[in-house]
Parts: C-alpha cells; structure tokens; sequence
C-alpha cells in the first residue's frame, strides 16, 4: 500500500484570497502548499481594471510571511462595461492571465457581473484573438429555474451558443458540479478546460442536508446529488487533462456561514491536499493525482510546470484546527467529519 507520494508542486485554479486581515489570515494556508493561484477578483469592489488587478497583487504579495513564496495569477471581473483595451494591455504586460464571467446575481459579490451576454460579445471576441482564456461560473440566474439545474441550464443556454460562435475563445467552466459540465467538456475537446473543487469531489447534498443543515458545506454552485459526484470524481481521476484542481477555497467569517442566511463558500484551502490524497486513494487512482493538482491546469494555460515537489504521507490521524483566527473574528475550517491520514509532509 501506498504511504508516501512524491509529486511537482501544486497550483489552485481557483482561489479567493479577499483582501485586508482576512488575506493576510488566509494567503499562508495556500501559499504553504501551492505555488500559484488563480485569485478571483470578486472583491467589493470587484477587480475590473488593470490598475486595480496590479495593486490587488501588490497587497497579495505585502501579505505574503516572509520566507513563503506564491504567484499570485490576477484575473479581471468581466462587466458589462469593461474596456477591451485595458483588458487586451493588462494581458499583454503578464499582469493578468484570465478573465472571469460572472452571471449578475449568481454568486458571492456578482452583482457587477454580466447581465446581457451580447453586451460583453465585443470584449469576449477581443479576448478570442488575443488569447486570454475566460473562466466561467456556469449558472443561470432567473428565478424559476431550480438551484439544482442552473448549471445544466447554463451550458445549454448562454456556455455552448458563445462557444459556437466564437470557437477560439478558451473557456475554462470553473467548479463543475455535475455529469452534464463533465460530459461537456469531454465532448468539446477544443479550448475548453474545467476545474472541480474538494468539496464537490468529496460530497453530495445528502451531506450537507440529511440529519441537519451543515452551512460548511454550503457553497455555489450548490452540491448536487450523488450521480453527479460520481461523475466528478471520475472524470478527475480520469487522467484526461482537461480536468483540473480549482479548490474554490472560499473563506467567509464564521458569523456569516453560522447566520440566518448562510454566506456561500467552503474554506478548504489547509486541508485540500489531504482531502484529494483521500478522494484519489479512495478511487484507486493516487497515480492520477498529480496530473489533477500539478500537470493539467499548467498545460491548459499554457505555464511551466512547478520545478518543485511536494511528498505526501500517510499517517496517523491529521488533527485540523476547527477555525482561523482574523482579526476580531474566526474562518471556519471546511472539516470533512472523518479522519483525514494523509498529510503534506515535505
Ligand atoms: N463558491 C462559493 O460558494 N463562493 C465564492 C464565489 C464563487 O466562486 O462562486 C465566494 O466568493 O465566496
Ligand atoms: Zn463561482
Ligand atoms: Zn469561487
């Protein structure tokens, strides 16, 4: 049996660090690990210009201990009135290294985002041509149409329409949550990538609901059913490149998540690495893992590969501090509810 793998270097496809003491509280937990991220602009205000993506990455990088190393990646929040030449500059400098839709509405400070897809048609084509990969929180908004088909919805109506007429705009559908994003991208081999999250790989609604409602695990898009966790986990041990780590780590305050409307988002970010050894042991597939964490998000954006590695271990039970301290207030840490074994341990 397996108790010790050796792999490059993780990076996170997927991160929010927010800004202020709850980056600085949180920034280390990934950067112990990863050694770059994808950072979502969803601040409030939202990172829309380049100005404000390259100060944001000056106080990632002032949070940063001294002796840790990370790579902040910007993207840009895309609205309805973003301008396609500070966008196409931003991109062109190295500033960025993507852009991110967010439907209006659809998630955790999406207010600014996108309303009426036509309107950001000339940035997207602009995008297409300059090579600047968008990624997409894949959900509709209207109201009738059920939490639990958003996504499914999403590609049908607004994702495949855009992808057909502008077919070299490389698209990466984050946080896939079921067999319908997973069986897209296995039908679309060109310019399209998607990322999966530990809690998505890890759980199903059942978890979240069955016996009490558990707001840690409450997160957009929402977990799905069964079926569809298993196709999530299939298609990220799959060895199929086109499915990467995007932890979607997502740290709210504790009295947010704990409140009468729980805040979406689960702070996975400690103890994502152990969580996936355990979903890839699980699925007999650890030689896979690497690829997932290391190899297939690189090759889709078209980076180097981390020159270091990090070694896991299987160990005695791994003890997780229940939360994190900021400032005058705590994070909650995602807690999986059984024995995690495996740890980083070099
Ligand atoms: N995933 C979440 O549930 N929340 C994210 C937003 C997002 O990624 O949709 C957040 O910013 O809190
Ligand atoms: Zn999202
Ligand atoms: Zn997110």
């Amino acid at each position: 049996m397996t108790q010790s793998l050796t792999i490059r270097r993780p990076d996170d496809w997927h991160l929010h660090l927010r800004d202020g003491a709850m980056l600085a509280a949180v920034l280390p937990e990934t950067a112990r690990h990863f050694a770059r991220a994808i950072v979502m602009p969803n601040l409030v205000p939202p990172v829309v210009t380049g100005a404000q993506a390259a100060a944001y990455r000056e106080r990632i990088l002032a949070a940063l201990p001294e002796g840790m190393t990370f790579e902040p990646l910007m993207t840009l929040y895309l609205t309805e009135d973003t301008d396609p030449d500070d966008l196409a500059t931003a991109h062109a400098s190295g500033l960025i290294t993507s852009v991110k839709l967010y439907p209006a509405g659809a998630t955790t400070n999406s207010a600014s985002g996108v309303k009426d897809f036509d309107k950001v048609r000339p940035v997207l084509e602009r995008m297409a041509e300059i090579g600047c990969p968008l990624c997409v929180h894949g959900e509709v908004t209207d109201r009738e149409i059920d939490i639990f088909d958003r996504e499914a919805v999403f590609i049908d109506r607004v994702l495949d329409p855009i992808r057909r007429t502008m077919p070299g705009l490389r698209v990466i559908m984050e946080h896939i949550t079921t067999k319908d994003g997973a069986d897209y991208v296995a039908a679309n081999p060109e310019g399209l990538g998607a990322t999966i999250t530990v809690q998505h790989l890890m759980f199903d609604r059942n978890d979240m609901l069955v016996g009490g409602m558990r707001p840690h695990y409450y997160c957009l898009p929402i977990l799905k059913r069964r079926q569809h966790r298993e196709a999530l986990v299939a298609a990220a041990t799959s060895g199929d490149a086109r499915y990467f780590l995007g932890t979607d780590s997502a740290p709210h305050p504790t009295h947010a998540k704990e409140a009468e409307c729980c805040a979406a988002g689960c702070f996975t970010a400690p103890i994502a690495l152990s969580c996936l050894a355990h979903v890839f042991e699980q699925a007999g597939a650890l030689d896979k893992l690497e690829g997932f964490t290391s190899l297939n998000g690189p090759a889709f954006f078209g980076l180097p590969i981390n020159a270091d590695t990090i070694t896991l271990s299987k160990l005695d039970p791994l003890t997780i501090p229940k939360t994190l301290p900021v400032a005058d207030h705590t994070v909650t840490v995602f807690d999986p509810g059984f024995p995690l074994h495996w740890r980083v341990t070099g």
